[in-house]
C-alpha cells in the first residue's frame, strides 16, 4: 500500500481523507473524542505538508437523508479545538456547499463535509449508485487517503469506491491498527479468549463462525447474549433479541461443543423495566428472565465468572460492552471485563479492546488506556480483521 509520503509533494493539492468520526454523543456533546484524536496524526501530516484537506465521515446510521441529530457540527468544532485551527463545515456532502467550501480552502487549511450517510448512495448495494457518489467525491480532490479504520470493513462509496477514482494512500491510523492487530492474528499466544458484547448483534454474530476455528474460548455478554439464551430455550423477557438468528446460534453452540471451544454465557442478569438510567434494577438468574423485564447488564456472579475466564488468557480480544454502561446501574459488567483484561495484561497477556463504544467505555469509566495492549478504533472492523477476512477498504488500497 502507498503511504502519504508516496503521494509526493502535496502543497496546494486537495486531499480527501475518509476518517471515522462516529463518536458517542449526548445531545450535541461528544462524550468521548477518542476517534477524533486518533485521526490527528494523518490530518496534521497532511496540513503540515501544505495540502488542502477535505475530510469525509459518517455519524450514526441516518437513513440516506439529512437529520439534524446526525450532523457532524459537534465534530467540526472539536476537531478545530484539537488542531488549533478552524475547520470549515460544509452544509452538504458533495453539493453546492461542499464545492464552495473546498474551493475556498488555502494551503494548510481543512474542511469537513457533512455526514456522508445523508446521501443514500453511500451505503447503496448498487455498484453504479456508489460509483456515482464516488465520482462526486473525487471531483472535490486530487488524491484520497483512507484513514477511517472503523469503517474499512464497509464496502461503501467513501471507503471503497472513491479509492478507485483517485491516486490513493493508506493513512497512519489504518497502518497502526493493522500492525497492532496482526500481533493477535499471526499465531496468537494461547489461551486465546474473545469477549463479545454490544448492540450490533447481527453484525457481530456473523463473525462467530470464523472465530470458532481460531479462539479457545468465547465469552458472550451485551445485547447478543440474549440470542444465545434464547437458543438454549430460555425466555429473555423484553431484552434485545435477534429471533431470526436463534437457529444460527444453535448451530454455533453445537459447533463449539464439537470443536472443544468453550462458550461462556452469563449465569445472572441485571434487568430493568425500561431502557432508562433510573429504571429499578433487579438481578435474576439468566434462565429465568421474567416477562416484560429488559436485560441491561450481566449480573454480579457473571462478572466473577467472566473475570475468571479472562485472567488466565495469553491473548484477549474484547469487542462490545457487556451492558448498557452509559447507565451507571448497568456499568458493572463492562467494568469487570475491562478490569479482567488489565489483570490478564499484567500477567503477560496481549490484550485488545476494539470498537467505538468499547474504547469510549474504557475511558469514560476511568480506566487507564496504558493498561491495554491495543485500543482499536474499530469494533466490527477489528473483528473481521481478526477473522482473517479481506476488508474491502484495505484491499482496494493494495496495488
Ligand atoms: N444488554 C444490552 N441491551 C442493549 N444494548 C446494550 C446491551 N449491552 C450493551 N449494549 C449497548 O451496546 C452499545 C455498543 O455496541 P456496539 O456498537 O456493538 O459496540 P462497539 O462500538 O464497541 O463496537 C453500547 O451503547 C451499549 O449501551
Ligand atoms: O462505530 C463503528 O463501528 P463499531 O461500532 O463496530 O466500532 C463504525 O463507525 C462503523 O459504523 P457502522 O457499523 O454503522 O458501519
Amino acid at each position: 500500500m502507498k503511504t502519504i509520503e508516496d503521494l509526493g509533494d502535496l502543497r496546494g493539492k486537495r486531499v480527501l481523507v475518509r476518517s471515522d468520526f462516529n463518536v458517542p454523543l449526548d445531545g450535541t456533546t461528544i462524550t468521548d473524542d477518542g476517534r477524533i484524536r486518533a485521526a490527528l496524526p494523518t490530518l496534521t501530516a497532511l496540513l503540515d505538508a501544505g495540502a488542502r484537506v477535505v475530510v469525509t465521515a459518517h455519524l450514526g446510521r441516518p437513513k440516506g437523508a439529512p437529520e439534524a441529530k446526525y450532523s457532524l457540527a459537534p465534530v467540526a468544532a472539536r476537531l478545530g479545538e484539537l488542531l488549533g485551527k478552524p475547520v470549515a463545515l460544509a452544509e452538504d456532502t458533495v453539493g453546492e456547499s461542499a464545492r464552495a467550501t473546498v474551493a475556498a480552502l488555502q494551503d494548510g487549511e481543512i474542511a469537513l463535509l457533512e455526514n456522508i450517510r445523508f446521501d443514500p448512495r453511500e451505503t447503496s448495494k448498487d455498484d453504479a449508485e456508489r460509483a456515482a457518489l464516488a465520482d462526486d467525491l473525487a471531483a472535490l480532490a486530487d488524491a484520497f487517503v483512507s484513514d477511517g479504520f472503523g469503517v474499512v470493513h464497509r464496502k461503501q462509496a467513501s471507503v471503497y469506491d472513491v479509492a478507485l477514482k483517485l491516486p490513493h494512500a493508506v493513512g497512519n491510523l489504518v497502518l497502526n491498527e493493522v500492525s497492532s492487530l496482526r500481533k493477535a492474528t499471526d499465531d496468537p499466544a494461547r489461551p486465546y479468549v474473545v469477549v463479545l458484547g454490544g448492540s450490533k448483534v447481527s453484525d457481530k454474530l456473523g463473525v462467530i463462525s470464523n472465530l470458532l476455528g481460531k479462539a479457545d474460548r468465547l465469552v458472550i455478554g451485551g445485547g447478543m447474549l440474549f440470542t444465545f439464551l434464547a437458543a438454549k430455550g430460555y425466555s429473555v423477557g423484553s431484552s434485545l433479541l435477534e429471533a431470526d438468528q436463534i437457529d444460527t446460534v444453535k448451530g454455533y453452540l453445537a459447533q463449539a461443543e464439537k470443536d472443544g471451544v468453550e462458550i461462556v454465557l452469563p449465569v445472572d442478569i441485571r434487568v430493568g423495566d425500561s431502557f432508562a438510567a433510573d429504571t429499578p434494577v433487579a438481578v435474576v438468574p439468566a434462565d429465568q428472565i421474567p416477562d416484560g423485564k429488559i436485560g441491561l447488564d450481566i449480573g454480579p456472579e457473571s462478572e466473577k465468572l467472566f473475570a475468571s475466564k479472562i485472567v488466565d488468557a495469553k491473548t484477549v480480544v474484547w469487542n462490545g460492552p457487556a451492558g448498557v454502561f452509559e447507565f451507571e446501574a448497568f456499568a458493572g459488567g463492562t467494568k469487570a471485563v475491562a478490569q479482567a483484561l488489565i489483570d490478564a495484561g499484567t500477567a503477560g497477556a496481549f490484550t485488545i479492546v476494539g470498537g467505538g463504544d468499547s474504547a469510549a467505555a474504557v475511558r469514560t469509566l476511568g480506566f487507564d488506556e496504558s493498561g491495554f495492549g491495543h485500543i482499536s478504533t474499530g469494533g466490527g472492523a477489528s473483528l473481521e480483521f481478526l477473522e482473517g477476512k479481506t476488508l474491502p477498504g484495505i484491499a482496494v488500497l493494495e496495488d
